[in-house]
């Protein structure tokens, strides 16, 4: 007999973490027509939500485990990015028809993660359609800590966590753009369909930082949503950028093969799920404490500078603040849905 509706969700997403009493931010889990939330004293809700849909986000076949992981892991970046840490969340799921062992992969995916960070699935829906997976988490933070995109200041270090492109590097690999070594395609395959989001380097921002963002649709793109909230301008090292562990071993192989795609995958690779911040000077080297606590590279990028009339632009420069010239066929545009 074939599985319904509400056997699906009894059997693979009740979790052991939003029963009664095991988690003090949960009051009541799934079950009834809400659950009931309890953010801990002197601390807000963190509030935010992403959809991912099949062959915009994802390729259809992937790993169910990975997609289950990645659904949550994109909606936790988000929660690090505002310095909040992880409460619940819901889940909103499309099928196409109830494939057993994919669903229980895909919950198993999703749940370990959700255990790794104590964020319990308090509720949700399910319904039959295209394959659809929209999350929505719910985090808790003093609100006068928050990481906000409007907080940036002139005389800001800028810093990006981690490194960047792979993800990329991994999709043009998939789809047959680039021929990668076997290896290379494993370790960038990872990052692109399970991303760690930056939780603990999230919250040890918190009164660091002034402004963060997380990378998911490029490094220049989502530095551009950072500058118009907070109406100043940036300058981007490139040679420092370039030099630094934000560029990883496989996109510095590429870079000697093909540098315009590599720089690319760096400036405008998206899904990344990095941190991007800036922070005061005197910060430094609370940064650089924090970094080896969480063993995670911290780089050093770039400045926050004060708008021209040219607005709230990023401008590319080299060692000596003169422009950078990149070679021909860099794309910096990140992804936009409609665009
Ligand atoms: N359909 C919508 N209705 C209301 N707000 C939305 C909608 N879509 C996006 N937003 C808001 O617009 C802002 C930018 O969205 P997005 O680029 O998806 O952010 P992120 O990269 O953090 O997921 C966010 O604050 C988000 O909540
Ligand atoms: C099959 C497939 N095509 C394309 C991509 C690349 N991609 C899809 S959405 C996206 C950006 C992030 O998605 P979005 O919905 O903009 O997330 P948000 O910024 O809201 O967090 C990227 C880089 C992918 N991961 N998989
Ligand atoms: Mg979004």
């Amino acid at each position: 007999m074939a599985l319904g509706e509400f056997d699906l969700i009894r059997r693979y997403f009740q979790h052991p973490l939003a029963q009664p009493g095991v988690h003090a931010g949960v009051r009541l889990g799934n079950g009834d027509d809400c659950a009931l939330l309890q953010p801990g004293p002197g601390q807000v809700l963190a509030v935010s939500t992403d959809m991912l849909v099949a062959g915009r986000h994802f390729f259809p076949d992937v790993a169910p485990r990975a997609l289950g992981h990645k659904a949550l892991a994109v909606n936790l970046s988000d929660l690090a990015a505002m310095g909040a840490r992880p409460l619940a969340f819901v889940l909103a799921l499309a099928l196409p028809q109830i494939d057993e062992p994919w669903v229980q992969e895909f919950a198993a995916g999703l749940l370990a993660l959700a255990d790794a960070h104590g964020c319990a699935l308090v509720g949700g829906d399910t319904c039959a359609g295209p394959l659809n997976v929209c999350i929505t988490v719910f985090g808790e933070l003093p609100p006068a800590l928050a990481l906000r995109r409007d907080a940036a200041l002139a005389g800001d270090d800028l810093y990006v966590s981690g490194s960047l492109g792979q993800a990329r590097l991994a999709l043009e690999a998939l789809r047959g753009r680039w021929r990668l070594p076997e290896a290379a395609l494993v370790r960038c395959r990872q990052r692109l369909e399970r991303p760690e989001p930056r939780l603990a380097l999230g919250q040890g921002l918190r009164g660091l930082a002034h402004a963060a963002i997380d990378l998911s649709d490029g490094l220049l793109a989502d530095l551009g949503h950072v500058l118009r909230a907070s109406g100043v301008a940036a300058q981007l090292d490139v040679p420092a950028l370039l030099a630094s562990p934000a560029v990883g071993p496989d996109v510095r192989a590429l870079a000697l093969v093909q540098p315009a795609l590599a720089l690319t995958c760096v400036l405008a690779g998206g899904d990344d799920y990095e941190l991007l911040y800036t922070a005061p000077v005197a910060a430094r080297s609370a940064l650089e404490r924090l970094g080896r606590e969480l063993g995670l590279e911290l780089s050093r990028i770039g400045r926050i500078v004060a708008a021209t009339d040219a607005g709230p632009q990023c401008s590319l420069v080299d060692e000596r603040l003169q422009p950078y010239a990149l070679p021909p066929g860099v794309e910096l545009k990140g992804f936009d849905h409609f665009a």
